[in-house]
C-alpha cells in the first residue's frame, strides 16, 4: 500500500522529530536521499553537468545540500536562484565549499536538472520568476523534483498555472496526496520516497499496489460452487440503451462472482452475447443498479435498495437518491458517479467537483452514508465513516470512453457479491479496470468491450506479479 499524508500532518510529524534531533539533521537526511537518486540517474557523477533551480525556502536548501554532495563527487554543479537575495544560507555555503557555483541564468546544457523551487510550502501556480526558470530547462535534460514538482498542490494535486514536469520526484518522509491525484500525479514521473524517520498517524490517502490487489482478489476454494462464490444481480439497460446491460454483465462475468443474474428489458441482447447469464429475479449476494436504465425506473431501483445485500448504484440509478434511504440500509451501498453525477448528488457544479475531487468524494460518502467512487483521471474511493481515501494509480485517459463505466460497475458489483467490502470492491475494480484499459489501449483508442475482454489478463498479471514478480507490470508504480 502506498500511503499519503497532508502537509499539515507531515509538518506536525516533522516538528515532533526535529525537536529530538540536532538542527539540520532532517534536511541532511533529505539531501542524502536526493543526491543518491540523482547519482543513480546520472550513472557517472564525475564530470556530469548538474543544474539546481533554487527557490527561497527549505526546498531550495535540500537542492543545494544535495548539489554539494554531487559536487564533492566531481559533478559540475550550477545553482540558479529565483531570488539571489533569498537563498538558503547553509545550503549555499555547502555548495560553494564543495566547488559548485552560482549563476544568474539557466545554462543551455545539463545532464540533470534539480527542481528545488518550491515544496510543501508552495501555494498556487508557480509565480512568474520561478516559472521563467522552468521555461529555460534545457530540452531533453531529465528533471528531478525535490519533494514535489513545483507548482503542484501537495494536498490536492491541483495545478493552478505553470508547474514542473518531472521525470523523477524524490519525496521526503511521506507521499503527499497531490503526488497520487491528477493533474499533479501526471507531473511527478517515477516516485521515490526517502525515509527521514517521521512517525505518522493514519494516512489521508492511500493507493493500492499489485500485492494489495492480489491479496484482495477473490479466489475460489476447493468446495466452492457458483452460489458460494456469490451471485451478482444486474438491473440495467432499457429499450433505448440495451448495450449498457451487455457491458455491465460483461464486467460482472469477469469479477469473480459465481454467476450473473440479469433483470431488465435487455435480456435478449444480454443472452445473445452471454448465454451463461441467469435471467429474471432470484436471490443475489449483491446488486448492480443503474447503467442504461433511462428514466422512470425509480421503483425498480427502490426495490433493489430494499434487498438487504450490498448494492452498487451507478448512472441513471443515481438520480434522485434519498440519503435517508441509503443511511437506513442494513448492508453497504456503493455509489459510482462521474463528476457530473456527483455534482447533481451534491447540488453543485461539475466544475466545482473537478476542481476539488478529494473533498467532493469525502462529502459525497459522508452525506449519503455510502461508499463513494468518483470516476475520473484518478478515480477516488471514500468510506462514509472517513479514513484514508483510496486513489487509483492505474487509470489512463483512454478509459474515458462510452460504456467504460458500465463495465466498471459490473466488475465492482461482482466483487461485492464475492464478499469484498465496498471500499475494497470499488478500489480493486478501479485498479483492475484501469490496468485492463491500459493493456487494451496500448497507446491507441479503445472501446468498452475491449476493456472487459482484457480484464482476465489484467487479473492474471496482478496475481503473477505479486507471486513471482514476473507480470508485465506497466502501471505507473
Ligand atoms: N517536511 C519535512 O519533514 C522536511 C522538509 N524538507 C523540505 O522543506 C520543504 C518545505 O520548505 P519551506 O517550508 O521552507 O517551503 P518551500 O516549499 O521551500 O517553499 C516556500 C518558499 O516558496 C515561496 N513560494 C510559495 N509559493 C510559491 C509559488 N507558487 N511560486 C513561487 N514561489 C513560491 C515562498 O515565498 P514567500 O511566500 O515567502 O514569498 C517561500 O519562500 C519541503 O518541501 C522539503 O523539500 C526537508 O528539508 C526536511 C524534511
Ligand atoms: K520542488
Amino acid at each position: 500500500m502506498r500511503t499519503a499524508y497532508s502537509v499539515e500532518t507531515v509538518r506536525a510529524a516533522e516538528r515532533e522529530l526535529m525537536a529530538r534531533l540536532p538542527e539540520g539533521a532532517l534536511m541532511q537526511r533529505a539531501a542524502a536521499g536526493l543526491a543518491a537518486v540523482c547519482a543513480g540517474l546520472l550513472g557517472r557523477v564525475y564530470g556530469a553537468r548538474v543544474v539546481l533551480l533554487v527557490g527561497p525556502g527549505d526546498n531550495g536548501g535540500d537542492a543545494l545540500y544535495a548539489g554539494a554532495r554531487l559536487a564533492r563527487r566531481g559533478a559540475g554543479v550550477t545553482a540558479v536562484p529565483v531570488d539571489p537575495e533569498r537563498v538558503h544560507e547553509g545550503g549555499l555555503r555547502a555548495l560553494l565549499a564543495a566547488g559548485g557555483r552560482l549563476a544568474g541564468a539557466v545554462p543551455g546544457r545539463a545532464d540533470l536538472v534539480v527542481d528545488g523551487l518550491v515544496g510543501i510550502g508552495g501555494r498556487g501556480g508557480l509565480r512568474p520568476a520561478a516559472a521563467a526558470l522552468v521555461e529555460r530547462i534545457p530540452a531533453g535534460a531529465p528533471v528531478v523534483a525535490v519533494d514535489l514538482p513545483s507548482g503542484v498542490d501537495a494536498d490536492t494535486g491541483e495545478v493552478a498555472g505553470a508547474a514542473v514536469h518531472a521525470d523523477v520526484t524524490v519525496t521526503f518522509g511521506a507521499y503527499k496526496p497531490g503526488l497520487l491525484i491528477d493533474p499533479g500525479a501526471s507531473r511527478t514521473g517515477a516516485l521515490r520516497l526517502v525515509d527521514i524517520g517521521l512517525s505518522l498517524p493514519d494516512p489521508d490517502a492511500e493507493a493500492l499496489q499489485h500485492a494489495d490487489v492480489a491479496e484482495l482478489l477473490p479466489a475460489p476454494a476447493a468446495e466452492s460452487d457458483k452460489y458460494r462464490r456469490g451471485v451478482v444481480g444486474v438491473l440495467a439497460g432499457s429499450a433505448q440503451y440495451p448495450g449498457a446491460a451487455v457491458l455491465a454483465v460483461a464486467g460482472a462475468l469477469r469479477g469473480g462472482a459465481g454467476a450473473v443474474r440479469y433483470v431488465g428489458p435487455a435480456a435478449d441482447a444480454v443472452l445473445a452475447r452471454y448465454p451463461e447469464t441467469l435471467i429474471g429475479r432470484g436471490r443475489v449476494q449483491a446488486w448492480v443498479v443503474g447503467p442504461g436504465l433511462g428514466e422512470g425506473r425509480a421503483a425498480e431501483v427502490a426495490e433493489a435498495l430494499a434487498d438487504p445485500v450490498p448494492v452498487l448504484v451507478d448512472a441513471d440509478g443515481l438520480r434522485g437518491l434519498d440519503p435517508q434511504v441509503l443511511r437506513a440500509r442494513p448492508a453497504e451501498t456503493l455509489l459510482t458517479p462521474h463528476a457530473g453525477e456527483a455534482a447533481a448528488l451534491l447540488g453543485t457544479s461539475r466544475e466545482a467537483v473537478e476542481a476539488a475531487r478529494l473533498s467532493s468524494v469525502r462529502t459525497l460518502a459522508a452525506r449519503y452514508g455510502a461508499t463513494a467512487l468518483l470516476k475520473g483521471s484518478t478515480t477516488l474511493v471514500a468510506h462514509p465513516a472517513g479514513g484514508p481515501v483510496r486513489v487509483n494509480p492505474t487509470g489512463t485517459a483512454w478509459l474515458a470512453t462510452a460504456g467504460s463505466g458500465d463495465v466498471l460497475s459490473g466488475l465492482a458489483g461482482s466483487l461485492l457479491a464475492s464478499g469484498l467490502a465496498a471500499v475494497d470492491a470499488a478500489s480493486v475494480a478501479a485498479y483492475v479496470h484501469g490496468l485492463a484499459g491500459r493493456r487494451a489501449a496500448a497507446g491507441a483508442p479503445l472501446h468498452a468491450q475491449q476493456i472487459a475482454q482484457f480484464l482476465p489478463e489484467a487479473w492474471r498479471d496482478i496475481r503473477e506479479e505479486a507471486r513471482y514478480g514476473t507480470g508485465r507490470g506497466g502501471h505507473r508504480a
